[in-house]
């Protein structure tokens, strides 16, 4: 669904992604892991459409993913300063009248399930309900990709299993992907099927968790943390 063909992308003289290949199907949650400045973030902006690739080519179902295609394609940027002057109300109607695909009632039926008011102000709430309201208004799009970067971040224990929680309840693994860019990967790998690990800007590797489970024998933090530490993928013998 989506393909990623040797993308470059630079910033001034520093290569953020370097000759990045990548195939993404229909309904599987993708983690995407690695250190600070790895290039996540510039990876799922490159998704999303609001990165242009110095060279190679992004599509989606075989269309470049230009602004057009990617409305298709809901993203949720990982910064925190979110429409402080709205309401949670005011956000929703303001989000109907940006997307196509934004469903009121499934946005209230999720800020009701993470329990926030829809009469709070948004400047007003804790960083923990601003985590909840954003992510409520990002999957209440009926879009095929949730681009999510860093959903978990700064975000306490509780706040994150809401979040987990509704990511699971208000996405349809059966034509619905999720991606999300985190550094929390032991608390998401039970909601995970593969896991795209980057360094430097490259893809060091790509793996299902099944098969990290079944072919390293240990679990997908572990797995992780190996390859880090080992410099390569072959860290880790199946
Ligand atoms: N707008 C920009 N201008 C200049 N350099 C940038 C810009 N955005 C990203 N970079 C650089 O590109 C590299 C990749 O950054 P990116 O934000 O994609 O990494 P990341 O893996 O998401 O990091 P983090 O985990 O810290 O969020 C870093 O070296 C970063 O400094």
């Amino acid at each position: 669904m989506i393909e990623l063909k040797h993308i470059v992308k630079k910033y001034g003289s520093k290569r953020a992604l370097q000759d990045v290949t990548l195939s993404i199907p229909k309904g599987k949650v993708i983690g995407l892991v690695g250190e600070n400045g790895s290039g996540k973030s510039t990876l799922l902006k490159m998704m999303a459409g609001l990165s242009t690739p110095n060279s190679g080519s992004a599509s989606f179902d075989g269309k470049p993913i230009t602004r057009r295609v990617a409305s298709r394609i809901a993203y949720m940027s990982d910064t925190d300063d979110f429409y402080t002057y709205f309401t949670v109300q005011q956000l929703i109607d303001f989000y109907e009248s940006q997307f196509k695909d934004f469903d009121v009632l499934k946005a209230k039926e999720i800020v009701q399930f993470l329990n926030v008011s829809l009469n709070s102000k948004i400047k007003s709430l804790s960083k923990g309900n601003r985590g909840r309201v954003k992510i409520a208004v990002t999957l209440a799009r009926e879009a095929d990709v949730y681009l999510l970067d860093e959903p978990f971040s700064g975000l306490d224990p509780m706040v994150r299993d809401d979040i987990a929680k509704g990511l699971i309840r208000f996405t349809d693994p059966e034509w619905q992907t999720v991606i999300m860019s985190t550094h929390e990967i032991r608390e998401v790998e039970p909601l995970l099927d593969d896991i795209i690990v980057m360094r430097g800007g490259v893809i060091i590797a790509h793996e299902a968790v099944d098969e990290i489970r079944d072919f390293y024998g240990v679990d997908a933090t572990s797995w992780m943390v190996s390859l880090f530490k080992d410099g390569n993928r072959e860290g880790i013998s199946k």
